[in-house]
């Protein structure tokens, strides 16, 4: 019994000397930090995700004044927190090939329905990014106009059904980003939006359902990496099931059209040429890429792509959305004003076309300050590869991991005045110039920016085109006034967005 007892304590104490040992990480390199506490690290709050990041991160800023970053314990992990601009751009532009990649873990090559741009690192990476560029180029936004034009009226008669009523804006915004997505990346000629249990907002619903999973996953991560390594816990959004699902209706549109020769202009569509040809149609071939081997695309391959484009486009541009309806809400004046941008651009382009939406500036303006105020991702992650001299000398070195907080940038005073105030002047022509482009990263940037970017715009303009023509969202009793931001990962308000849709007063 005794000596089970010491033995015990000494396995306890090694424990625990295990998990202080990198508390002297950043202090030992001369780079300031919140020095690390056993078991949680810098902040409990922050490891336990029970309290909204985005303001930790600005509360943080305030103790490193004068320094670009500062370095943060989670758990037993040193993490650097860049917060001066002029480094944001270091790390994803100017030393890019040192910061290439964002997981902690790597994906294996035998997991195919997961090898896809957020996961993969490195050349492979590159490879696959180069391959998929030229499907998101404006001239094919615009060959897959005719599919928003198509969900925008069926979105037209859910909206009638609701007039009068209030509305839950986030619930309407994710059942039209769905039916978009399902047209363009399954190739669906469907209409989800309007079935309440469709397998496929319940697919949405379920990949966002992560916060949990993911928490635990990065605690492992962070805590145990080689015991996450063989055991293949990763912190990225998919779930089997989702990606089975994803793999077995794409396979199946897919040899429906390879069958009957089936062409519609959509993503799917542009994958299967990537698949068949490795080129697209009216490509050249690709361009040699010095050692860079081949990305090449099959079935699996070709499903995991569908796979993250509807992960991807699913929240983020359904976030943006409500955020903007919220916001044009308490602010009438700002309402009206792009309402009547819309009739004008309607008018001039003899309806809404694709080049109609590009010449719609104030909507443009307005929607750059939500995702200013309210960016979907609050914080981005970068994993140092290569060993690499910082312009202030200081060594950064290989595996060392990297948070770029985008919310504290957006709502830091320095860069926005009065950062928690809705101005959509802030983006006017005069006025942008002034805005440092590494302090607003809504897209990220550099050459690992959001690759849907383009696609995310249009599909969130187009949403709130198709409300803002006809109807008009004013606050109710169940609006949460000012919004609370929820703990979770991607930016959400802790109560549901509640507005009143009323039929809009015809100029
Ligand atoms: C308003 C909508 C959207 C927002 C705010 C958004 C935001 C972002 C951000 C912040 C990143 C990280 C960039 C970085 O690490 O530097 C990202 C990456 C990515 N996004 Fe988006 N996104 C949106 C829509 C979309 C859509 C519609 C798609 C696909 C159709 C998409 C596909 C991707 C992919 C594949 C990546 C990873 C890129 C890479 O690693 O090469 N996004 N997005």
């Amino acid at each position: 019994m005794f000596t089970a007892t010491i033995l015990a304590i000494i396995i306890l104490w090694l424990i625990y000397k295990y998990w202080i040992s990198n508390y002297k990480y950043f202090e030992e390199k001369g780079i300031p930090s919140i020095p690390g506490r056993f078991p949680f690290g810098s902040d409990m709050d922050m490891t336990l995700m029970r309290k909204f990041q985005g303001d930790l991160f600005l509360e943080m800023f305030k103790k490193f004044p004068s320094s670009p970053y500062f370095g943060l314990y989670l758990m037993r992990k040193p993490t650097l927190i860049i917060k001066d601009p002029e480094y944001v751009q270091v790390v994803l532009v100017k030393e890019f090939s040192s910061f290439k990649d964002r997981l902690l873990i790597k994906v294996p090559e035998s997991d195919t329905l997961s090898q896809h741009l957020i996961n993969l690192e490195g050349d492979k990476w590159k490879a696959l990014r180069n391959k998929l560029s030229p499907t998101f180029t404006s001239g094919r936004m615009k060959a897959m106009f005719p599919l928003f034009l198509k969900t925008s009226e069926a979105f037209d008669s859910l909206l009638e059904s609701h007039v009068n009523s209030v509305i839950d804006v986030k619930d309407l915004a994710t059942r039209y980003t769905t039916d978009i997505l399902c047209s363009c990346a399954f190739g669906l000629d469907t209409n989800v939006m309007q079935e309440k249990d469709s397998e496929l907002i319940q697919l949405g619903k379920n990949i966002l359902n992560i916060n949990l999973r993911l928490m635990v996953a990065f605690l492992i991560t962070t805590t145990f990496p080689k015991l996450a390594e063989i055991f293949q816990i990763r912190c990225t959004p998919e779930k089997k099931e989702s990606q089975l699902l994803v793999y077995n209706l794409v396979k199946k549109t897919v040899e429906q059209r390879e069958e009957n020769n089936i062409r519609r202009k959509d993503f799917l569509d542009l994958l299967i040429q990537l698949k068949n040809k490795g080129t697209l149609d009216d490509e050249k071939g690709e361009e040699s890429q010095g050692n860079i081997p081949e990305f090449t695309l099959n079935m699996e391959r070709l499903a995991a792509q569908c796979f993250v484009f509807f992960v991807a486009g699913y929240e983020t541009a359904s976030s943006v959305q409500s955020f903007c309806l919220y916001e044009l809400a308490l602010n009438p004046a700002m309402q009206e004003r792009v309402q009547t941008e819309i009739d004008r651009m309607e008018q001039l382009h003899a309806g809404v076309t694709y080049d109609a939406v590009k010449e719609m500036t104030y909507l443009d303006m307005v929607v750059s300050e939500t995702m200013r105020k309210y960016p979907t991702i609050g914080t981005m992650s970068r994993m140092c590869t290569k060993t690499v001299t910082m312009p202030n000398g200081d060594t950064i070195e290989k595996g060392q991991f990297i948070f770029i907080p985008i919310w504290a940038l957006h709502r830091n005073s320095e860069y926005f005045p009065d950062p928690d105030k809705f101005d959509p002047e802030r983006f006017s022509e005069e006025n942008k110039h002034t805005i440092n482009p590494y302090a607003y990263l809504p897209f990220g940037e550099g050459p690992r920016f959001c690759i849907g970017k383009r696609f995310g715009l249009l599909q969130t303009k187009m949403g709130l085109i198709s409300i803002l023509k006809k109807y008009s969202v004013e606050p109710c009793e169940s609006t949460q006034i000012p919004l609370k931001m929820s703990v979770e990962v991607l930016t959400k308000a802790t109560e549901p967005i509640k507005l009143k849709l009323l039929k809009r007063k015809q100029p």
